[in-house]
């Protein structure tokens, strides 16, 4: 399929696949900021930029609105992301944010706004090489406005006000295929209310199962079963960077996380992130670490119910509780604070526990890209190490 976009730009190209010859890093080499062109590229005349700040409840509003109706659907459009106000607050505003990459597209006549895109700064290590990158997310154009060929220009103006920052490269992902993934991932689920799921057609009943048999088969304990396992709170924040950052150095994709992005990304925020650690009760060790994020879904036209309660894995560390049981007590909070289902990608070492935590594969993938950064292979799942929201 031709990509007339992305062959412009600087991204792996599908005609070098295979050419290991092409040494790993930028693509190509930053320019001068004098160079970067100074203006905001030319919007259809009848839009305008606008710049999203989150803090506004005003405008938080009309981009949450916006994505709670034209963001992602999965493939058979029964069921839509529904990012809530306090997510996209806390997505968007990480240490060293810039308030200028939150785009708006806005109809010049009504103000309506139709159409959004971000970037985040975030410190990703590259195998041994730490690179500054813009993390896009939440690119979305209303659903009466596809095919205008909006997106280009919104990517491209994404990309001019991160290169005015003197970044050069980013990191991003997407369900559909585009030259060319760094990695690509399945995705699986795992049931924590299989009556709904199969009531609004996320799951079906298993082949000469019954509905009783189901429940009973994804049944968990009341209570956690780690001794020491607790919510991470604030004093943890040093203890749990050591972990996390000693944990992350396996995989060849990685955040470089200090305490100020911890302190962000991993303390619990209620409807939000939940993170949970295990203190050993004898030495008072920090040994293990797990945390999903909150991240519901719209059920397009189900009688009996509106919301898909999803909880996403974000970042585990395992060194003394096997990660199996570590994974479990995941999935036993969960179900303790009501999700429907504990959603996971096969990165990290995910692979070790999803089937025998009854995990099952969803029916899509998700491929990560890196934007100006070639690497030398395809990456397997099992070497990223990086969670996007
Ligand atoms: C259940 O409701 C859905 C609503 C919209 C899309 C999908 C399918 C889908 N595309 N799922 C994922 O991309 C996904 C599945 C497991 C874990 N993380 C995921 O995506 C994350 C990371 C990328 N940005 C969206 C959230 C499901």
């Amino acid at each position: 399929k031709r990509h007339k976009f992305w062959e412009t730009q600087p991204v792996g190209q599908f005609k070098d696949l295979g050419d290991t010859s092409l040494p790993e890093g930028p693509i190509e080499p930053p320019t001068s900021l004098s160079e970067v062109k100074q203006e905001p590229y030319n919007l259809p005349s009848p839009y305008e930029w606008t710049t999203c700040d989150m803090v506004s409840e005003e405008m938080c509003n009309e981009v949450y609105l916006l994505l709670t109706n034209n963001y992602v659907e999965d493939d058979e459009n029964m069921f839509r992301f529904n990012y809530s106000k306090e997510f996209l607050r806390w997505a968007l505003r990480p240490p060293g944010f810039y308030r200028s990459w939150h785009i708006g597209v806005r109809v010049k006549t009504s103000k309506k706004l139709v159409a959004f895109i971000t970037g985040v700064p975030a410190r990703i290590r590259v195998r041994d090489a730490v690179v500054i990158m813009a993390e896009i997310n939440f690119l979305c154009v209303h659903k009466k406005l596809r095919s205008k060929r909006l997106a280009p220009v919104m990517i491209k103006e994404v990309t001019r006000r991160v290169h005015m920052e003197n970044i050069w490269q980013a990191a991003y992902t997407a369900g559909v295929v585009l030259p060319t993934p760094v990695s690509t991932c399945q995705y699986w689920h795992r049931s924590l209310n299989p009556k709904k799921l199969i009531d609004v057609g996320f799951s079906r009943l298993g082949a000469r199962m019954t509905m009783s048999r189901t429940i009973k088969l994804y049944k968990l304990p009341d209570q956690t079963v780690t001794p020491g396992f607790r919510k991470m709170e604030p004093h943890d924040v040093p203890a749990v960077t050591r972990l996390l950052r000693n944990y992350l150095k396996q995989f060849v994709v990685a955040p470089d996380f200090d305490e100020n992005d911890v302190e962000h990304w991993l303390l619990p925020k209620e409807g939000v992130i939940d993170s949970y650690l295990v203190e050993s009760p004898e030495t008072h060790e920090i040994t293990d670490f797990c945390s999903f994020y909150t991240l519901p879904s719209s059920i397009l036209g189900n009688q009996n119910h509106t919301t898909l309660k999803a909880a996403y894995s974000y970042y585990n560390v395992s060194t003394k509780t096997p990660l199996i049981q570590l994974m479990n007590d995941a999935l036993i909070v969960a179900k303790q604070k009501d999700f429907d289902v504990f959603n996971a990608l096969d990165v990290m070492q995910n692979d070790s526990f999803l089937k025998e935590l009854k995990f099952g594969p969803g029916d899509g993938k998700l491929h990560y890209y890196l934007y100006n950064y070639r690497t030398k292979h395809v990456l397997k799942s099992s070497e990223l190490g990086l969670v996007l929201l």
